[in-house]
Parts: C-alpha cells; structure tokens; sequence
C-alpha cells in the first residue's frame, strides 16, 4: 500500500461587516476547488509543508495557527492512500493572492455558505466547519 502525505491550510479573513471568508483554489489538472496544499517534500514536517505549500500556490504568508488540526483521507487508487493535514491560518492584511498559474486555475474568497457550491469532494466542507466554529468558539 502506497501513502501519500500533503499539507495546507484554512485561510481565512474578517470583512469589514464582520462577515468570515475563506481562500479556496481551483485545481489546474481535475478543476475541483479546495484549499491550498501539497505534498510534504523529503525531511520536511506537516507544519513547514503548509507554509511552503501556501506560499507557493498563493504567494501568502498568513499567520499559522497549528492547534487547529484537521485531516482528510480518501483513496486515490485500490493500492494508494492520501492524507492531508489542515491547519488554520489567518490573512495578513496587505498582502496579495497571487496565483501559481501551473497549479490553480483560480481563486477565490468565499463565506461558508457560498463555499458549499465549491467544496464538494469528501471531508472538505467538515474541514471548513471545524474551522469556523473554532475561529467562531
Ligand atoms: N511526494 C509526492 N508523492 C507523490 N506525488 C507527488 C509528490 N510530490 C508531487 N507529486 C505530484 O505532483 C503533483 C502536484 O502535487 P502537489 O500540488 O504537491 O499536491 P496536491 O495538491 O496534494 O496533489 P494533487 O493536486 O495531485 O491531488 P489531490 O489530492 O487534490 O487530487 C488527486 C485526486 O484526488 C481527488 N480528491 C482530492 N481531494 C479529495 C477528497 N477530499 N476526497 C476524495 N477525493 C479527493 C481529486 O479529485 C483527484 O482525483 C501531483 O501530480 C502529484 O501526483
């Protein structure tokens, strides 16, 4: 059986009608939506993966709460296994979104609501629940 690990995070902002949103990104290669992530690389954690992999894929660098801790697992073969590990991280004002075009297809910031037209594979929208209600708790 083959694992495979990846790592990202639940980032999110305040609007200024004190509304929630949440960056998600459209996948280059099967256009689903999700939050930013990818694979740990060699001698690197889940935490160090998360940063990296949000840098890369939307050049943010957010402020990481590592407590929050979420995973999803499904099959991606009969013989090959994903988990990805969820961190939260919160927007830094100022900074912008900027897209790596080899990866996502596009972006976007969404309220919970809205997110449920986007999030549709298994395990996404409990990961963006458990997110609002521990930013919210
Ligand atoms: N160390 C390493 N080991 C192996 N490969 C590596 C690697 N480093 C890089 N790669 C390769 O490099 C490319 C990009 O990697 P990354 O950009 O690093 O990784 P990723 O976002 O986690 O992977 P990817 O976009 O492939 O997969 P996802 O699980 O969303 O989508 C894959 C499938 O799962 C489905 N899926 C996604 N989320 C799901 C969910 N929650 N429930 C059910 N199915 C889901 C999708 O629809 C899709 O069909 C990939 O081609 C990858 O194979």
């Amino acid at each position: 059986m083959i694992m495979e690990h990846s790592a990202g995070a639940v980032i999110y902002k305040k609007r200024a009608d004190g509304q929630l949103e949440y960056l998600i990104v459209q996948s280059v290669i099967n256009h689903n939506w999700g939050f930013p992530k990818g694979h740990l690389e060699a001698s690197e954690d889940a935490q160090e993966a998360a940063k990296r992999e949000v840098f890369e894929e939307v050049g943010l660098k957010p402020k990481f709460d590592f407590n929050f801790v979420r995973k999803t697992h499904y099959a991606l073969t009969d013989t090959k296994f994903k988990t990805v590990t969820f961190f939260l991280a919160k927007y830094v004002p100022g900074q912008e979104v900027v897209a790596q075009k080899e990866e996502i297809l596009a972006d976007k910031w969404v309220t919970f609501d809205a997110a449920k037209e986007y999030l549709t594979e298994y395990g996404k929208m409990g990961v963006l629940t458990a997110a609002r209600d521990y930013i919210e708790k």
